[in-house]
């Protein structure tokens, strides 16, 4: 196996497969429920709006896939400074069959100074996950724009309580970077705590998941490259890992969103 191919495995097994578009159906969610069961195993997680948490569930059983996890967003994507919301909708996200949150760290606001209410939506988010849903923290990495306001949102989110700091929503013109991803993961090695790191946004091909993979092993050691510690959000990488694996480009009918 080379390497290139042996982290395309890796990476399939630690991607949250995702379709976050406005355009979204219980057809579509379904559809890409159905493309998690690959010739070469199984993404970590399926990650969806909230009101198609169900149809994934579903979905998901159906294709006799029920240890892919169900993630959601809230707060989603503007990162507001409206606590109540994120956590009503983390809750109600929760109610509805979700095992993982990805909320929106209100990063404008820390970029105006307020570092209090992003800990506080935190924290209040992950009291309502308590212990068996897990907190996956957006900062918007590519919002914040300098390293600081990364390592103070990564720093933040952590000391709250997150289990994992995420890079990016997806939405915004610069997403996941390897720049970034170098600032989170040593914010996390450097709390010493138990929190996983998500890349999320523009990952494409098996040789951007290799250049990630590379960078938590340099910095966190291969052992750490879990799906409890790492994930890739992306909505257009696993044809090219199946590609790079030997499996025909388009097998899984993945594209388009
Ligand atoms: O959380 C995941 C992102 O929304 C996916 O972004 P992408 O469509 O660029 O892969």
């Amino acid at each position: 196996m080379n390497a290139l191919h042996a982290s395309a495995k890796q990476a399939l097994s630690l991607m949250d497969l995702t379709s976050l578009n406005d355009t979204d159906t219980d057809d579509i969610i379904t559809a890409l429920c159905q493309q998690a069961n690959t010739p070469a195993g199984h993404p970590a997680a399926v990650c969806v709006y909230p009101a198609f948490i169900a149809t994934a569930r579903k979905a998901l059983a159906a294709a006799g896939l029920s240890a892919v996890r169900v993630a959601t967003v809230t707060n989603f994507p503007d990162g507001s400074t409206d606590i109540d919301r994120a956590v009503s909708e983390t809750r109600s996200a929760i109610a509805a069959g979700a095992h993982e949150v990805d909320v929106v760290f209100p990063y404008r606001a820390l970029m105006a100074g307020d570092s209090d209410t992003g800990h506080r939506l935190v924290a209040e988010s992950k009291a309502a996950c308590g212990d068996s849903v897990q907190l996956k923290v957006i900062i918007e990495s590519g919002e914040l724009g300098t390293p600081e306001l990364i390592r103070q949102a990564s720093d933040i989110a952590i000391a709250a309580g997150a289990d994992f700091i995420k890079t990016s929503t997806g939405k915004v013109p610069v997403n996941a970077t390897l720049d970034a991803a170098e600032i989170m993961l040593t914010a996390i090695r450097d709390s010493g705590k138990d929190v996983g790191f998500k890349a999320a946004g523009g990952i494409r091909t098996a040789g951007d998941a290799q250049a990630y993979l590379q960078l938590a092993e340099r910095l966190m050691g291969a052992d750490w490259i879990t799906p409890a510690h790492f994930r890739f959000g992306a909505s257009s990488l696993l044809n090219d890992l199946l590609k790079t694996l030997g499996h025909a480009s388009g097998e899984t009918g993945q594209g388009g969103y």
